[in-house]
């Protein structure tokens, strides 16, 4: 095997190096090809059979995913039934087994039975860890998603033991998906493979402790390392300097996960990814923001593309708007946007008391400083420069400590024009616009708001077992080297060029967000600001 220089980066002292030598140079092993599309099957299978090849050998060769998941007699892939393909949702059309040929020989990996993922969950006694990412891990873990042999460590400042790690994993777990049949065992046999070492974020010596614990569990195998920061921002870089340099795989890949935000501007984005960049590649870093492994979200695309009545509407000449709302009815809760700032509406919840029960300001938090102009909600309207969408505004908004909890797209087609039924509708034609609505949750649904006898007329899609693995999805994707749902850091530039500016302006100019009651619908300013470009916000009505 090819060794590589270690990088200039970690710091030289021996007493740091881990034993390979590889380093920072390990990060920049070509990264293996996870197991080639026939055999992402998504998962609870006990063998996955690739049979033959085009050039006529017989590859049939079972792959063990996981240890002591219950026999199933095996079957070739595309009679698989009861196989459940996570990202096979709702619209999606039923797994088809590619054609023979397309099989990729060359990056699967015959030694899949002799490596191992070893995930370390950086920052493991957080709110994160503890509400999403074990949990998440469970569920892959249950699904027998994960490879036959892997270790999950916890790491953090705190003082723990395995045992208590494992206590206070096993409190969050649940058998999410339905009541499922061994639940109980296998969260044993998944809490058998939790374990803990506490270290400081900025220390060499710690990691490399982690580092030598992780080898007595990788036992030898080509070792697959994931490390899912799951800390402040201001921490990340101290972490991956010293994951890199003192507990990267010295045979396999070595992956990091790094939690949003993304610095608060392009010159902090930017700064931290040069630094990521000093101790890892590109192709290293999996930026995640859990609401891209939304089901929903994941089936935009394919609505769009897969529907051709969508097709010859998709435009200006149909659509008036579009617009993503995203609403939560809880503050900060402890856990302490080229567009002009004429289109930008700021808001800060105030305190506010209903029914005898008195609801926080923003500044109570404890966390928050008690003059601090946060927003807690912003509404803004964008354009795009080209020429289907001229004209179209994308509004969107966001907030927290609002009525209710919802995220949700709306597109608003413009009105029939010389309704025949104007009489029954009024003056207010956007009573009776047409309108697609593409519910991310609380409750997935995909609805046509269509006028007919019976108003609210909906398509509601099967919404069974959809909401349960966001974030399940989203770690298997990493550890398979999935990149497609993972922000890169060109995507991420660009977002923060579009808000940068107003931002920095807000900043400058100090200007004092609007103060909206909790538990209202937001600052009046957002209805002033849809009301500029003829846009009534589709989740105000009585009738949604
Ligand atoms: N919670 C959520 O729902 C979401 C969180 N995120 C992001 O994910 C990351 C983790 O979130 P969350 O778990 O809520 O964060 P926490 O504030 O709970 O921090 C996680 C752990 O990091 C350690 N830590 C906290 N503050 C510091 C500090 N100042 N210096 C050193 N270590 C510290 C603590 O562990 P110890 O003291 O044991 O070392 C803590 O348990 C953050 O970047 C957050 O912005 C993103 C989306 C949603
Ligand atoms: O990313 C974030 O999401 C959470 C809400 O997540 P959900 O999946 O429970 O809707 C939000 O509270 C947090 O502020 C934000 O950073």
């Amino acid at each position: 095997m090819a060794t590589y220089p270690p990088s200039t980066h970690c710091p030289s002292s021996s007493a740091y190096s881990n034993n390979s030598s590889l380093i920072n140079g390990s990060n920049r092993l070509p990264q293996r090809t996870s197991f080639p599309s026939i055999l992402r099957k998504r998962c609870r299978s006990t063998k996955l059979y690739l049979h033959q090849s085009s050039n006529g050998v017989s590859l049939s060769k079972a792959v063990h995913v996981q240890d002591g998941a219950k026999s199933m007699k095996a079957s070739p892939v595309e009679n698989d039934g009861p196989v459940k393909i996570l990202k096979d949702g709702i619209l999606s059309v039923p797994p088809v087994t590619p054609p023979e040929e397309s099989i990729d020989i060359a990056s699967f990996d015959f030694n899949k039975d002799k490596s191992t993922v070893s995930i370390t969950v950086v920052g493991a006694s957080g709110d994160l860890a503890k509400k999403k990412i074990f949990p998440a891990l469970f569920a892959l873990y249950y699904e027998g998603c994960l490879p036959e042999h892997f270790t999950i460590f916890g790491y953090a400042r705190s003082k723990m033991t395995d045992a208590e790690l494992r206590t206070m994993v096993s409190k969050t777990l649940t058998c999410r998906i339905d009541q499922r049949e061994n639940c109980g065992e296998k969260m044993d046999q998944f809490l058998e493979r939790c374990f803990y070492h506490p270290g400081q974020y900025d220390s060499q010596e710690n990691f490399l402790e982690l580092d030598k614990k992780l080898k007595e569990h990788e036992a030898g195998r080509v070792a697959n390392r994931l490390f899912y920061l799951s800390i402040p921002p201001n921490i990340f870089i101290d972490a991956v300097k010293c994951a890199s340099c003192s507990a990267s795989s010295a045979n396999g890949w070595t992956r990091v996960i790094v939690e949003k935000p993304f610095g608060r501007d392009s010159e902090s984005s930017a700064a931290l990814t040069r630094s990521l960049k000093q101790y890892l590649d590109e192709d290293q870093i999996f930026r995640i923001d859990h609401y891209l492994g939304k089901e929903l979200v994941e089936n935009l695309s394919v609505l769009r593309f897969s529907n051709l009545i969508f097709e010859p509407l998709w435009s200006r000449q149909y659509i008036r708007n579009v617009q993503f709302i995203f609403a939560e009815d809880f503050g900060t809760e402890g856990r302490g946007g080229p567009l002009r700032l004429d289109d930008v509406v700021t808001g800060q919840y105030k305190s506010h008391t209903r029914g005898g029960v008195k609801y926080p300001a923003y500044v109570d938090d404890k966390t928050v400083p008690s003059d601090s102009l946060t927003p807690t909600f912003a509404a803004a309207a964008l354009f795009i420069d080209n020429a289907r969408w001229d004209g179209v505004p994308f509004l969107m908004k966001a907030g927290k400590a609002l009525h209710d909890r919802r995220a949700e797209i709306r597109v608003q087609f413009r009105h029939v024009p010389g309704n025949l039924y104007n009489k029954n509708i009024g003056t207010d034609l956007d009573l009776a616009t047409n309108e697609l609505v593409i519910r991310v949750q609380p409750d997935e649904a995909i609805y046509l708001k269509i006028n007919n006898k019976v108003p609210g007329l909906g398509m509601r899609l099967d919404r069974s077992n959809l909401n349960l693995l966001y974030a399940a999805r989203l770690l298997l994707d990493a550890i398979e080297g999935e990149r497609r749902l993972f922000i890169r850091s060109d995507e991420l530039d660009a977002a923060w060029s579009l808000f940068t500016p107003v931002l920095k302006e807000l900043e400058d100019k100090k200007i004092v967000p609007e103060y909206y009651p909790y538990g209202s619908r937001g600052p009046v300013g957002s209805h002033y600001l849809a009301a500029r470009y003829k846009v009534r916000w589709g989740d105000v009505g009585s009738e949604q």
